[in-house]
Order: structure tokens, then C-alpha cells, then sequence
């Protein structure tokens, strides 16, 4: 099930938290909603499980509008909103139970949906507990066997990891990539590793704007658009090293990084690799290569480049 979103603008008093943002997500795929508090994530969310009108634009969601047929669209999303409000004092079973009928699942399947919440989302153990006696990690995972249970084909989780330990983090983000092979998931989060490690695809939002959106892969080649390279060499003079790697048309500029270990940053033309030609020098000149790896740009660092103004 795909979802289109076409110019949605929402406005708080004079504020747009969501401005004019307009994508698609196909059914299948795993996006990631990144940016910086009140970037407009949550706000983008709620409008796409129709808990929030917007005031310009539209959401459709295997073609309906959000507009027209929220309730529709309702049995097809499954939504797991910030902070995971969950009622403190009912066990996991009768809370899922409770959410069946609310999503008037017909009773002679609830049984049944229950207990295959319970084994997809692991609370096998914990079942009978009281949701206040339950850790984070599995009140997260109950969060989830609720957003789930009326089995959407879309999955909308608002920073789903917030408030966890690493093994939980860990634990969640196996759970959602489980989901994600058949499901059309949308999830926000502030932290870029964890968009990379679950999301097929990040979109980057700031100010209600949508300023990137593509696979981790894209964003670094469109942040760094050329080739850098770390290289050691040994085997001759510095210098005459560095006169050789010059001689390179494909090298744009070199840097001399370790002075003790021969070590250089190279940075190539735009679109070309200098990786062949490095190597040859290198032989012809009786050197011997002890490094050579591309520098990734992180992705930490574009992030911070483009949400900083
Ligand atoms: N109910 C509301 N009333 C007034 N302003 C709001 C309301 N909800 C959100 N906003 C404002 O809209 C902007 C976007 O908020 P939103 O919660 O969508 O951001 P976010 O990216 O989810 O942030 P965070 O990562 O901190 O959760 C913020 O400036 C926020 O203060």
C-alpha cells in the first residue's frame, strides 16, 4: 500500500510546524524521518494516521485521502506514538484484548491475534505481567503488539527506541526489521545510526522542510561528490612519494597526514578514481602500499551540516 504526501502544511497559531512537504513511500519499504527536535517528525506522523488535519495539502494511502476516508485509512495503519501511553495497570494480554475491540477485530479472532502478537513480539514470558511491572524494552515491545494487532499494512513509530538501554535498542530495532520484510514502515528518530541501521531509505526534515531524502548511500556520494582516500606508503623519500601521487591527473589535491608512518589523505576530481593509477605509480617506483581505504564521510557530519542553519 503506497502513500502519497502532496504539499501538507500544518500550522500551529503562527508557527508551520509541517511546510508544504510533499513524498512518497512505496509499499515495502522502511523510511526514516530524521531531524532535530520540533523538526515537524511527530507532526508529520500524526497527519499520516489521520490524527491531525492539516490545514493545506493531502496524505492518500492505497489511494485513499486522509481527507475524505480517515477511517478507512485507519485499519491500515498501525501507530506507535511518541513516548508509547500504554494503561499501567492492565496485563499485556488483557491491554491487547482491550485494543482488538477498540479496532473492532471480530471476537472469534482475537484469540488467536493475541497470541500472535505475543510470539512476534516476544512477551511470551511476560504476558501475564501488569504493563507497570514490565521493563522499558517490553513495554516498547507491547507498544508495538498494539500497533500491530489489527494487523495494518502500514507502521507509523514515533522515535520508538527513545528511553531504552543498548540491548533493548538493539532488541527493538531486530523486532522492527522482522516487521519491516512485510510492512510499509515509516519510523522518526534524532539519531542518524539508528535510521541507518533499520531504514531502507532516511529523509531528513528541518524547519517542516523536507531538505534530503535518499538512501544513506546517496546522501554521503551527494555530500562528498568526490573520492578521498587514506594512503600510506613506504618504500622511498616522502617527498619524492609526493611528487610521484602529483604526477596523477586524476588526483585533485594530497594531503600529508602522518609524517612518521607516510601517511596521505587524497582527494580525487569529481567522479574519477585514482585508486589504479595510485596503485601502478606505486609499483613502477618500487613503493609499497601499507594502506589504502576510501574516507566515508559520516553521516553524522551531514546531518549536522544541514540542520545547523
Ligand atoms: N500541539 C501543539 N501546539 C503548538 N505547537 C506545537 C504542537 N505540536 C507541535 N508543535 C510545534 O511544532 C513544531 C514541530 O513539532 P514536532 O513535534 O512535529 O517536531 P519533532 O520533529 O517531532 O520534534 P521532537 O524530535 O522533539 O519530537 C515544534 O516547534 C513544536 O513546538
Amino acid at each position: 500500500m503506497d502513500i502519497v504526501v502532496e504539499h501538507l502544511t500544518k500550522r500551529y497559531g503562527p508557527q508551520k510546524a509541517v511546510d508544504n512537504i510533499s513524498f512518497r513511500v512505496k509499499a515495502g519499504e522502511v523510511l526514516g524521518f530524521l531531524g532535530p527536535n520540533g523538526a515537524g517528525k511527530t507532526t508529520t506522523m500524526k497527519a499520516l494516521s489521520c490524527f491531525i488535519m492539516p490545514e493545506e495539502g493531502d496524505v492518500k494511502i492505497g489511494g485513499y485521502s486522509i481527507r475524505e476516508h480517515p477511517e478507512k485509512i485507519k485499519k491500515h495503519i498501525g501507530y506507535l506514538p511518541e513516548n508509547n501511553p500504554l494503561y499501567q495497570d492492565m496485563n499485556i494480554i488483557d491491554f491487547l484484548e482491550f485494543i482488538a475491540k477498540v479496532h473492532q477485530i471480530p471476537k472469534h479472532l482475537i484469540q488467536e491475534r493475541l497470541l500472535d502478537m505475543v510470539k512476534v513480539c516476544g512477551l511470551e514470558g511476560e504476558k501475564h505481567k501488569l504493563i507497570r511491572e514490565l521493563s522499558k524494552g517490553y513495554q516498547q515491545r507491547v507498544g508495538l503488539a498494539q500497533a500491530l494487532i489489527h494487523d495494518p499494512d502500514i507502521l507509523i513509530l514515533d522515535e520508538p527506541t527513545t528511553g531504552l538501554d543498548p540491548n533493548q535498542i538493539v532488541e527493538i530495532r531486530e523486532l522492527i526489521r522482522r516487521i519491516g520484510k512485510e510492512k510499509t514502515v515509516i519510523l522518526s528518530s534524532h539519531i542518524l545510526a539508528e535510521v541507518e541501521a533499520t531504514c531502507d531509505r532516511i529523509m531528513i526534515i528541518n524547519n517542516g522542510r523536507v531538505i534530503v531524502d535518499g538512501t544513506a548511500e546517496e546522501l554521503r556520494k551527494q555530500a562528498q561528490g568526490n573520492e578521498i582516500l587514506k594512503l600510506g606508503v613506504s618504500g622511498g623519500e616522502i617527498k619524492d612519494i609526493f611528487d610521484q601521487l602529483l604526477e596523477i591527473e586524476t588526483i585533485d589535491s594530497i594531503d600529508l597526514i602522518d609524517e612518521e608512518k607516510q601517511l596521505f589523505e587524497i582527494q580525487s576530481v569529481p567522479n574519477e578514481s585514482s585508486v589504479k593509477a595510485i596503485f601502478d605509480t606505486c609499483v613502477a617506483n618500487n613503493y609499497y602500499i601499507t594502506e589504502l581505504t576510501p574516507i566515508e564521510t559520516k553521516l553524522e557530519d551531514i546531518f549536522r551540516e544541514l540542520t545547523l542553519h
